[in-house]
């Protein structure tokens, strides 16, 4: 299974409206992947936070006509990042879009743990409610979005609903690039699962962006790692991988559910 992540530059001199056309173009030239993973809030910013309100959407709106485009002319599975949703009664989301081969919009993830504790999208958004995986030929994918990434619980959710590939869309920051490096490569080894983490570069609402987008197998080696600036990683995976390890290092079967609490 080849996947892509596409490591996109969110700079403010580039306008919402061309970085959408230059982005469905980089997907369109992934023919021949079979899963290709974009950024978190790549249109907008993810620290953009004074155009979340100005620049969100609704789950059909521009991004979606272009991306569901992108990837049935390229003929790919996309996990398109995310977007600021426009959902219910006017809430704002942190929204990820997963389309098939084909162009349809088979699933969506709002974003569970919000940034930001007092201010920005913590304040800005609602949360998601709701773990998703996706069957894909071979695979199930488990969603999850950048600051999730230091909620193991969640990862622990997506893998006993069958995760084998863990996909993380991120707008990290530059100043915890170790965070990012060490909570990538943990999920993968306690999870013993891929962890595809596709992070944005450029410098976008004051806040210089990591990059290093990262792919880790299930036994936590790293297969690829990008560098700071705009960049495709391409790397193939063995769907039998999670499995394996799961068979010959077994640590999941000895998880121990359900300790009674500490006694004081
Ligand atoms: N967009 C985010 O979720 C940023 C997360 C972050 O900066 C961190 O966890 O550190």
């Amino acid at each position: 299974m080849r996947a892509s992540l596409i490591q996109i530059a969110v700079d403010r001199d580039e306008s919402i409206d061309s970085r959408r056309q230059r982005v469905a173009a980089l997907v369109r030239e992934q023919r021949g992947a079979d899963l290709v993973v974009l950024p978190e809030l790549w249109p907008v910013g993810a620290f953009a936070y004074e155009s979340f309100e100005a620049e969100a959407e609704p789950l059909d709106g521009p991004t979606h006509d272009a991306m569901a485009k992108a990837a049935s002319d390229a003929g790919v599975w996309l996990h398109a990042g995310s977007v600021v949703e426009r959902g219910h009664e006017g809430r704002l989301y942190n929204t990820s879009l997963v389309y098939s081969p084909d162009g349809r919009l088979v699933s969506v993830y709002r974003k569970i743990h919000r940034f930001g504790f007092d201010k920005g999208e913590a304040v800005m958004m609602a949360a998601g409610e709701d773990l998703v995986t996706v069957r894909l030929p071979g695979t199930t994918l488990g969603l999850a979005t950048c600051y999730d990434l230091r909620f193991p619980e969640l990862f622990r959710g997506l893998v006993d609903a069958g995760a084998e590939v863990l996909v993380v869309p991120a707008g990290w920051p530059e100043r915890r690039r170790a965070h990012w490096t060490l909570l990538a490569r943990a999920r993968a080894v306690e999870n013993q699962a891929y962890v595809l983490a596709c992070g944005t570069a450029g410098t976008h609402a004051g806040v210089e962006q990591a990059g290093h987008s990262i792919v880790v197998d299930p036994w936590g080696e790293v297969l690829v790692e990008a560098g700071a600036a705009e960049e495709t990683l391409t790397v193939d995976l063995d769907p039998a991988k999670p499995s394996l390890t799961r068979e010959q290092f077994p640590a999941l079967k000895d998880r121990r559910l359900g300790l009674d609490a500490p006694r004081h």
